[in-house]
């Protein structure tokens, strides 16, 4: 029998469908298209150059045992990439890439000829002169590098900033993912990156947006039959910064479509900022593609300010408000309130409007009731010793039992439990919840969280265990 594209495809998709996942088979192969074969030379069409770097960097050792399988060994792949020009100016192109497979592949000049015969390949998401549409960035220009003050909690995600900025899509850092606990400056640092950009390359389209904004958006998309418009939108974009992309777990169809767009922007050279408030490997409920993706560029975080960093920043705060608070008051405040920079300016605030509302000096006294507030607050912060402590007498057995290697359910339950509350009212990662309560990973903790939802939901008993705790943990 004549050996044709498609049937020497076809053997080759069904030997790959069994060497790899249904999930990883239906998003990397199933979108290919054989399309020539001459001389044991088979060319296959990809949708993006994206695809076939990643096809060639995951899967060139499956497709050559794969292809020899079908052609013997001098086969050769040539991958046939049908792109559509982002700026929508140009007609679609098509360009040839011979696989990296060297030995078996004689190299090959990439040829790149414009192909307007195929209008049914083009991407239907273009819609022609959007590009001149005008979009507001939705910066906020007062958070600028300026203002953003470097100290050794924040010194690796401010540099990166700082290079991104200079080189919006033109570094590593793609995308660049800012994460840290609450008020630590995630926000800030990625709108001081889209305020430089625009400062320094004004032609560039920049666009800040929240993860919950963005899921609305698309909601309404959706009822208003616009996905594509929504698409469209967000793929001329040069610097997409995505605040608490966290927001997207759970949401299936949000992050599809995000997934759709990040791999728009980064195949074409476009910057993606994201700030969450967790490391991405604990991240839950995000789809593990879109995870895999979080993690190309960097993930920068922000610690908790040290004490110098703490004093700089209320110093320069003070300075913009033009008002002057004696030292030992600014030592005081930037000695009790460590855990949050939101907190710290909130009572460096609370400190000038007493100081201009009453007209009097700021002294100790008033320092010590005003911090005591926050202070006070972050002390209800529950502690995971805390959650140990109060799980085990609730189940009467003491913490070494919680935390030992016994695989007996009550115990086990309890230690499950006591995770499932660490991650609920703690900012703890599940690595360290893991490390605390027995020596664990982060997967059994991960397991303990979503074995705790379910019971919860389907055991009346053990639903009342974990309402009688919730109680007693805050008391
Ligand atoms: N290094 C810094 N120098 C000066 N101000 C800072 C710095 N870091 C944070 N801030 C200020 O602290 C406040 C809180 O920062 P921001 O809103 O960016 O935190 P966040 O991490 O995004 O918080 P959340 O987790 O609640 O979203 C802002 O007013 C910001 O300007």
């Amino acid at each position: 029998m004549n050996k044709t594209a498609e049937s020497v495809w076809e053997n080759c998709l069904s030997f790959i469908e069994d060497n790899i996942t249904p999930q990883a088979y239906k998003t990397w192969f199933e979108p290919i298209k054989a399309v020539k074969l001459t001389d044991n030379a088979l060319s296959i069409q990809v949708p993006s150059k994206f695809f076939y770097e990643w096809l060639e960097e995951h899967y060139v050792k499956l497709l050559r045992v794969a292809l020899n399988k079908s052609l013997g060994n001098q086969a050769k792949l040539v991958y046939v990439i049908k792109m559509e020009n982002a700026r929508g100016k140009k007609p679609a192109f098509t360009e040839k890439i011979p696989s990296s497979q060297r030995s078996k592949v004689n190299s090959q000049d990439i040829s790149m000829a414009l192909n307007t015969k195929n209008p049914e390949l083009k991407n239907p998401f273009v819609i022609p002169g959007i590009r001149n549409l005008k979009i507001d960035s939705q910066l906020n220009s007062n958070y600028n590098f300026e203002n953003f003050l470097e100290g050794d909690s924040n010194r690796l995600a401010r540099s990166a900033a700082k290079a991104v900025s200079a080189k919006p899509g033109g570094t590593s850092f793609n995308p660049l993912l800012i994460f840290g606990g609450v008020g630590l400056g995630k926000t800030h640092l990625a709108h001081a990156i889209g305020v430089e950009v625009k400062d320094k390359h004004p032609n560039k389209t920049v666009l800040y947006i929240s993860a919950e904004k963005f899921t609305q958006q698309y909601i309404e998309s959706v009822r208003k039959n616009t996905r594509n418009d929504f698409i469209h939108f967000y793929q001329v974009i040069d610097v997409l910064i995505v605040d608490d992309i966290q927001l997207l777990s759970g949401k299936k169809g949000t992050q599809d479509v995000f997934f759709h767009i990040f791999n728009h922007l980064h195949q074409n050279g476009k910057q993606v900022i994201l700030t969450s408030d967790k490391a991405p490997v604990d991240m839950q409920e995000i789809e593990k593609r879109l995870l895999s993706r979080f993690k190309w560029g960097l993930s920068a975080e922000l610690l908790k300010p040290d004490y110098l960093t703490r004093k700089k920043i209320i110093t320069c705060k003070l300075y913009r408000d033009g008002v002057e608070i004696s030292d030992s008051i600014v030592d005081f405040v930037a000695k009790n309130i460590k855990s949050n920079i939101r907190e710290l300016e909130g009572a460096i605030i609370s400190l000038i409007a007493h100081s201009s509302f009453n007209k009097e000096e700021v002294d100790l006294a008033l320092a010590k009731k005003i911090v005591e507030n926050y202070v006070h607050n972050s002390k209800k912060e529950i502690s995971i010793d805390h959650i140990q402590k109060v799980v085990s007498s609730y189940f009467q057995m003491d913490i070494d039992t919680l935390q030992s290697k016994t695989r007996k359910r009550h115990i086990v339950q309890a230690r499950q439990i006591a995770m499932f509350f660490a991650k609920k009212m703690t900012k703890a990662s599940l690595a360290s919840i893991g490390k605390q309560i027995g020596d664990r990973d982060h997967a059994t903790v991960l397991h303990a969280c979503k074995t705790v939802n379910n019971l919860t939901s389907t055991d009346k008993q053990f639903k009342k265990f974990v309402e009688d705790l919730d109680k007693r943990l805050v008391e």
